[in-house]
């Protein structure tokens, strides 16, 4: 049986695959050790009824290198400062990572598997050792918008993007949820007062967000009740780091050499939980008939979902509510915009702690367990 070492898993993205390992049964097929960086000697989880007995230090080269597999969603800097020790030292078991580090490395694939099963493949029969879950915006606009990538009808793309707190880890999540209640907190009463104008309250928002009090720890600003357009460090040519990622990933996830589909856009990080939302303008090669793109989104992915251009369908289908805690990808808004019949308008929603981050790598250790 597959001996494999789970690092970061009592994380955000760590507690989403540990519950979806259980739900799809994946620990029946394979040996589990869990690692910490912070709780070794501690008993581990329960999984599936059974315990899994105390926690082993993630740093210990020994006790990891006698894994056949490595899954870890501890973070850049656990992978920085362990994978390539380890594989220095001789270890060529496979790694799977969720952190962004390694993704642009040579030796290193990204795995999307309903997207690019047969570079995934290719690069097993090659040797390859190290596979990496891509960025959460790139893995949901694919898991989206592939079939349109797949007909080859993409000349370009922009993707403006609205994405959770999740994906800035769990105590994020916490701050924007304090925020919320911190701005309702300073106008409650008047909220109940039917005498008090909505402009006294509004004065008394702005007041609160701008206030000290508020609690900022975490996001560095106000989220809820705002919105933050830079998202992860700021490159040299005015890109932040995550609209970088859109182009680079993107390509290299799809087999292609860089920027042969330009890709670009804006990330803004806006105050839901853990859904991303993305709005495309899509430059198509020639004038394709909408329902010709709608059949190619429809049938791409078990996952993937039309939903019509109307008003009532977007409203239920295609919002986070809708899609939190779930792995469909709903993809809608979907019309020529006026520009002309090559320029296409897109909408999507994704759950990025599911297909944006954990669903990959458990599917990725299952790609390795059946082999
Ligand atoms: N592919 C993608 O799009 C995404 C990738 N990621 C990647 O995953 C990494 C982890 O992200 P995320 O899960 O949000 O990070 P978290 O901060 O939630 O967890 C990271 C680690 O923090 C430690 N930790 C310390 N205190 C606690 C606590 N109270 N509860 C739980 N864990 C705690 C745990 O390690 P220990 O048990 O060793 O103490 C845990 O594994 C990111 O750094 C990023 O690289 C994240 C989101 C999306
Ligand atoms: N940067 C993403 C989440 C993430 O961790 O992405 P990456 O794995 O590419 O660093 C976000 O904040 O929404």
């Amino acid at each position: 049986m597959l001996k494999v070492g789970l690092v970061g898993w009592r994380g955000m993205v760590g507690s989403v695959l540990m519950q979806r390992m259980q739900e799809e049964q994946d620990f029946r097929d394979i040996e589990p050790t869990f690692f910490s960086t912070s709780q070794v000697g501690i008993e581990g989880p329960v999984v599936n009824g059974k315990t899994t007995g105390e926690l082993k230090d993630a740093f210990d080269l020994e006790q990891l290198a006698d894994q056949d597999v490595i899954i870890t969603c501890q973070g850049g800097d656990y992978t920085k400062a362990v994978h390539d020790a380890l594989r220095e030292q001789g270890w060529t078991g496979y790694w799977i990572d969720a952190a962004s580090t390694m993704r642009m490395r040579d030796d290193a694939a990204i795995i999307l598997d309903p997207v690019n099963r047969a570079l995934i493949d290719r690069r097993l029969e090659e040797g390859r050792r190290t596979f990496v879950g891509g960025n959460c915006t790139v893995s949901l606009m694919l898991m989206g918008l592939g079939g349109l990538f797949e007909k080859g009808w993409i000349e370009w793309m922009t993707s403006m993007t609205y994405q959770a707190a999740s994906g800035a880890g769990a105590r994020h999540m916490k701050e924007l949820l304090n925020q919320m209640g911190y701005l309702h907190d300073a106008v409650a009463e008047g909220l109940n007062d039917p005498a008090q104008s909505m402009l006294d309250i509004d004065r008394d928002v702005t007041a609160a967000l701008r206030s000290d009090a508020m609690p900022t720890e975490q996001f560095g600003y106000p989220l809820a009740g705002s919105l933050l357009p830079w998202i992860d460090s700021q490159l040299e040519n005015g890109q932040s780091r995550e609209e970088w990622k859109g182009g680079a990933e993107t390509n290299k996830i799809l087999g292609y050499a860089p920027n042969t589909v330009p890709v670009d856009g804006l990330c803004v990080r806006i105050g839901n939980m853990r859904c991303h939302a993305q709005a495309f303008t899509i430059k198509l090669k020639k004038d394709i008939p909408l329902a010709d793109i709608e059949a190619a989104i429809r049938d791409y992915t078990p996952w993937t979902k039309l939903v019509p251009n109307d008003k009532e369908a977007t409203l239920q289908d295609l919002t986070p509510t809708a899609v939190a805690g779930t792995l469909t990808v709903p993809v809608g808004r979907l019309r020529k915009l006026n520009m002309g019949g090559e320029y296409l308008s897109a909408f999507s929603v994704g759950d990025q702690l599911l297909w944006g981050a954990a669903e990959p790598l458990r599917r990725m250790l299952r790609v390795i367990a059946d082999r």
